[in-house]
Order: structure tokens, then C-alpha cells, then sequence
């Protein structure tokens, strides 16, 4: 018998494949404290929430004879990743069914926020037939920016569309052909934020989307331009939007999640420009049903040692298969991830070359390691081991692997060439006997550098001073040093500088290193993860 927990409101005809299935002993049992659930999650096999239990290390820890989790909805920040693949429990969510909620949520927002539909009802409701003060603004014509064109984000511009407005959309995976498809046209998101006349955010929460739009972005976006986030508090920074209400940047936000929540006693609040719901995009029978189906029926196919689709986690991983590729893993998974944050444009093609003696081993578990890390820098949690060919399919990235015996001196290299729609960024790795994995190779400058933390990373002239100045700059923003390399093919010509260092570089600090004479471009790089 599988005793499984559902500890969140969860549509109960959702549950079905669960309730009838005779080897489930199902319990619902929603609102527990902290400590309620600690006493009693040791003694279930599953655990099914929404978002508001919070899935800690701690309940984890607590729960013995967990084996899966599941997550009905798409983001999974409530559950302790982590915590849950070091005890091998399998994570699963629900990305697909409350698609078209969250978009009509969006869009619901957008127009309440255009025509003050939410405080012109207040006040009538309190008996005050103001007819002067909620003159709104037309959608019809008006420019609007999309932050995240995935499954949400595509939803929301086919809605755009049906009330003529113009769309520019930013996605790191999406192709003009796809644009074309949803009548959007490309941009940048700095060419969003100057444009749009609303912008909505579609993205996961990321450290690259966190805060995305913050002060300086503000500063330089349209007076009078109106915000709508449906996605996740903290891809815009909070008090900043309070600023730019307060200084007439923004006339209008839309927000349905917030950095803390439950947002009560949040300043936004205040603001009589802010429309606000409480989590509520994906809140509607359909995708509350939706997504209670997809859960419930993959958490009885996990118990029951069946196939599923929607891993979010590692858990699985069966050892036979990578045994002697261990050591090549978090390699390959760095080096992914480095290319993903030197490289602009849409990533259309990813090449692996496995050279040398590691030439001789099965790769493929090695290679979805690196698919992983290099669509994860974007995707965040939506692509794992299980999913990462999937995940590149659905992102339109070519993969190609290939072998060689050639290794260019080194006993084993792996070089990855992602080809994006900009330009062209090659990275190798080795791990080398004594000293470990080593970044060994950049854009076919030799580097020796540490696939570890926080990177620095200069493309520049070969010419004196520039160490000098980056040294200094970096130490008069109190930022320690604690490796560095340089690179160059010839003498006085292009060269590439590597620098390990023991804290994220701030973003004033790496635009001021941009400026610096000599330097052609500065990479903020994180591979802490
Ligand atoms: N308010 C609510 O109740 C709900 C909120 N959500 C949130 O909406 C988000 C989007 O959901 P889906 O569309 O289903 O996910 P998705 O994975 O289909 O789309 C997210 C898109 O964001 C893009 N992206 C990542 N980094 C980006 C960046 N820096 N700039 C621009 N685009 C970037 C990705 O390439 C991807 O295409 C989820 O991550 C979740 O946090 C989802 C469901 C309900
Ligand atoms: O369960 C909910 O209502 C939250 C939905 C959500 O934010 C998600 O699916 O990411």
C-alpha cells in the first residue's frame, strides 16, 4: 500500500486516478502547521501541494519513506530541490495546465489596470459615482512588451493581437520564424523598455531575471508606461516600481505575485495605481483540474514504477549508466552553463566534442549534464537530466555530438561550440590527473581556469595597463581576486582575461569595467551552481 499526503487545496476530481486506485491509502489533509506536518510526513510514501506548503529541507528530512513529490502547478520554489535529490526523492510538477489561466489572468490585469476597473469599483461600492478621476487608456495600437515567450507568454500575445497591439517579445529561445507565427516583432529587453507602452513578464524566476527590472531600467522607460507581473515577485525590485510610481515613470502596475507572499502590508499596496491579486493566475476550476490530473496521475505511475514525463529533479539517476563519467558531470554541466552566459542571441545549435580516452565511454548522460547546463541558465528548474533532450528539442536547439581520438595534448577534452543567432562561442574543459576539472579553452584562447564561484570574464587588447586597471577596479569595489589568467594568440592582438573572484561583481562596477579603453566586452559569470 503507498500512503499518499495531499497537504494543499487540490481539486478533489483531480485526484481521481489516485483515490481509485487500491494500492493508494490517500489523505487529505490541508492548512497543517509546520510541526503537524513534521510529525506526520514520515509516515507517507507521497506528498502532493500546491504553493502553499513549504516543502523544506527540514519536512524532507522528516519524511522517511518519501519517494516523490508532487507539485501541482509549475514553479516549484516552495520545495527544497536540493534537500530533495540528496534523498532521492523525485520532484514532478504540472507545466502545461494552467497555461491558459495564467494568460487570461495576465490579460485580465492588463485591461483592469488600463481602465481602472478595480478602483472605480471600490469606490462605488462605497456609494461614489466618480466619473472624473478613472479616465483610462486604449490597448488598440499601443505597444506591448512581452518578457518571456514560452507557453504563457505566447498566450498573452495571441490575446495582444486580438486587441491590435503591437508586440515586441523577448526570449532567449524564440526564432524570428516563431515571432513571425505570433505576430511578434524581436527585440531586445532594452528595446522593450524603452518602447513599450505595457510590459508583462512571462519568465521563471532566475538569477538572470531577478530584479530585470529595476531603477536604471526604470529610468529609462516611457512616462506613463504601465506594468503587469503574473509571473514571479522579483523579477521586478519592489521598491523600485514604488519609486517610479511615486515619480510618474509608471502610471499603472499589475501584480499577482510579490517577493514576499502572503503580501499583506506590502507599501505597494498603498499606491492607488497598483491593481493586485493574491497568486491567483492559475486559480480557476479548469486548471486547478488540469493540473490535479497531470500530478496526481504521475505521482501513481512514479509509485508504481511506471514512465513519467514532468521530473523537476535528479533523483533518479540510475548509476550503472554514468559510473565512469562521475567525474565528468559538474564539468559538463558548468561549461553549458559558462556558454549560456557568454553567449547573446537565441541559441540555435549546440555542438559536444568528447575527444581523447573519454572518447571511449557512452557520453549520452554526460551530454544531457551539459544540455542541462546550458538550458537551465534560462529555463531554470524546467530542464533536469530526465528532460534535457526534450527540453532542447522544445526549445528548437540542434544537437550534435561527435568523438575523436584527437585531443589536442590533453588526456581527455570536452569542447562545446553553441552557435546562437549572434555568433559563434566555443568552450573545452578537461579534467586533468592531480589537479581536477579545469576550464581549459575559451572562444581558442588557452585558459586554466577553475569551472568554480564567480568569474570575471575580459575579452580585450593585449596591451599594457589593462590588468592594472581591472586589478584596481576591482579592489577599490573591495572585490578579492583570488585567481587569473590571461590569453592571447598573438602578441599585442585580441587576448582574453579570466579572473576567479570571491563575490558577484556588481553591475555598476562591471559597467564602468566596460567602459575602460582596450576592454571590447566583460562577462559577470556564475558557476556557482
Ligand atoms: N501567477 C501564477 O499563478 C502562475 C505563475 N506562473 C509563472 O509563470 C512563469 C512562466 O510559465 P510558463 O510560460 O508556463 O513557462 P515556460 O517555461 O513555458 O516559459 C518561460 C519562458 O521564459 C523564458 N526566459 C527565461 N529567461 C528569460 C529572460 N531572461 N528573458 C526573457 N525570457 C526568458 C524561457 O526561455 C521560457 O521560454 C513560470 O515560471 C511561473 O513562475 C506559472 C503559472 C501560474
Ligand atoms: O498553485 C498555484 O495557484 C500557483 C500557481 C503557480 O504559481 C505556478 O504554477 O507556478
Amino acid at each position: 500500500m503507498f500512503k499518499v499526503l495531499v497537504s494543499d487545496p487540490i481539486s478533489d476530481v483531480g485526484l481521481k486516478s489516485l483515490i481509485e486506485d487500491p494500492m493508494v491509502d490517500l489523505t487529505i489533509q490541508t492548512g497543517l502547521e509546520k510541526e503537524q506536518l513534521l510529525n506526520i510526513i514520515g509516515n507517507f510514501d507521497a506528498l502532493l501541494v500546491r504553493s502553499q506548503t513549504k516543502v523544506t529541507a527540514e519536512v524532507i528530512n522528516a519524511g522517511k519513506n518519501l519517494k516523490v513529490i508532487g507539485r501541482a502547478g509549475v514553479g516549484v520554489d516552495n520545495i527544497d530541490l536540493d534537500a530533495a535529490t540528496d534523498r532521492g526523492i523525485l520532484v514532478i510538477n504540472a507545466p502545461d495546465g494552467n497555461t491558459i489561466s495564467t494568460a487570461e489572468h495576465a490579460f485580465a490585469m492588463l485591461i483592469s489596470m488600463a481602465r481602472n476597473i478595480p478602483q472605480a469599483h471600490g469606490k462605488l461600492k462605497h456609494g461614489v459615482w466618480d466619473r472624473k478621476n478613472f479616465t483610462g487608456v486604449e490597448l488598440n495600437k499601443k505597444v506591448l512588451g512581452v518578457v518571456g515567450v514560452g507557453r504563457i507568454g505566447a498566450e498573452v500575445a495571441k490575446r495582444a493581437k486580438a486587441f491590435n497591439m503591437d508586440i515586441l517579445g523577448f526570449d532567449p529561445f524564440m526564432s524570428q520564424e516563431r515571432a513571425e507565427q505570433l505576430g511578434i516583432t524581436l527585440a531586445s529587453v532594452e528595446q522593450i523598455f524603452e518602447k513599450a507602452d505595457f510590459v508583462t513578464f512571462h519568465t521563471p524566476l532566475t538569477k538572470e531575471t531577478k530584479y530585470m527590472l529595476d531603477k536604471p531600467q526604470f529610468a529609462k522607460m516611457k512616462k506613463g508606461v504601465r506594468i503587469v507581473n503574473c509571473a514571479r515577485g522579483g523579477i521586478v525590485n519592489e521598491e523600485a516600481l514604488y519609486d517610479a510610481i511615486k515619480e510618474g515613470i509608471v502610471a499603472g502596475a499589475a501584480l499577482d505575485v510579490f517577493e514576499e507572499e502572503p503580501a499583506v502590508g506590502n507599501p505597494l499596496l498603498e499606491l492607488p495605481q497598483l491593481v493586485a491579486t493574491p497568486h491567483l493566475g492559475a486559480s480557476t476550476e479548469e486548471a486547478q483540474l488540469n493540473v490535479a490530473i497531470d500530478v496526481a496521475e504521475e505521482v501513481a505511475n512514479v509509485l508504481h514504477g511506471k514512465g513519467f514525463k514532468n521530473a523537476v529533479n535528479l533523483a533518479i539517476l540510475p548509476e550503472e549508466d554514468f559510473a565512469e563519467l562521475k567525474p565528468y558531470l559538474k564539468l559538463g554541466q558548468k561549461l553549458g552553463s559558462l556558454a549560456a552566459q557568454i553567449s547573446t542571441g537565441r541559441i540555435e545549435k549546440l555542438e559536444i566534442t568528447y575527444a581523447g580516452n573519454i572518447a571511449d565511454l557512452k557520453c549520452e548522460p554526460l551530454s544531457r549534464y551539459i544540455i542541462r547546463g546550458l538550458l537551465s541558465y534560462h529555463l531554470a528548474d524546467d530542464v533536469n537530466y530526465i528532460n534535457a533532450y526534450k527540453a532542447a528539442k522544445s526549445k528548437h536547439v540542434e544537437i550534435v555530438e561527435s568523438k575523436t581520438h584527437t585531443s589536442k595534448g590533453f588526456a581527455n577534452l570536452v569542447s562545446i561550440s553553441v552557435k546562437t543567432a549572434n555568433e559563434y562561442i566555443q568552450v573545452a574543459g578537461s579534467l586533468l590527473n592531480g589537479y581536477g576539472a579545469k576550464i581549459v579553452n575559451i572562444n581558442g584562447y588557452t585558459v586554466d581556469a577553475n569551472p568554480v564561484g564567480n568569474l570575471l570574464l575580459a575579452q580585450h587588447t593585449d596591451k599594457p595597463g589593462i590588468i592594472g586597471i581591472v586589478g584596481t577596479m576591482l579592489g577599490e569595489a573591495d572585490i578579492n581576486i583570488a585567481t587569473m589568467q590571461v590569453g592571447r594568440k598573438v602578441a599585442g592582438g585580441d587576448a582574453v582575461m579570466v579572473l576567479g573572484v570571491d563575490k558577484r561583481i556588481p553591475e555598476d562596477v562591471v559597467k564602468k569595467l566596460e567602459a575602460v579603453s582596450g576592454i571590447n566586452s566583460i562577462f559577470n559569470v556564475d558557476l556557482q551552481n
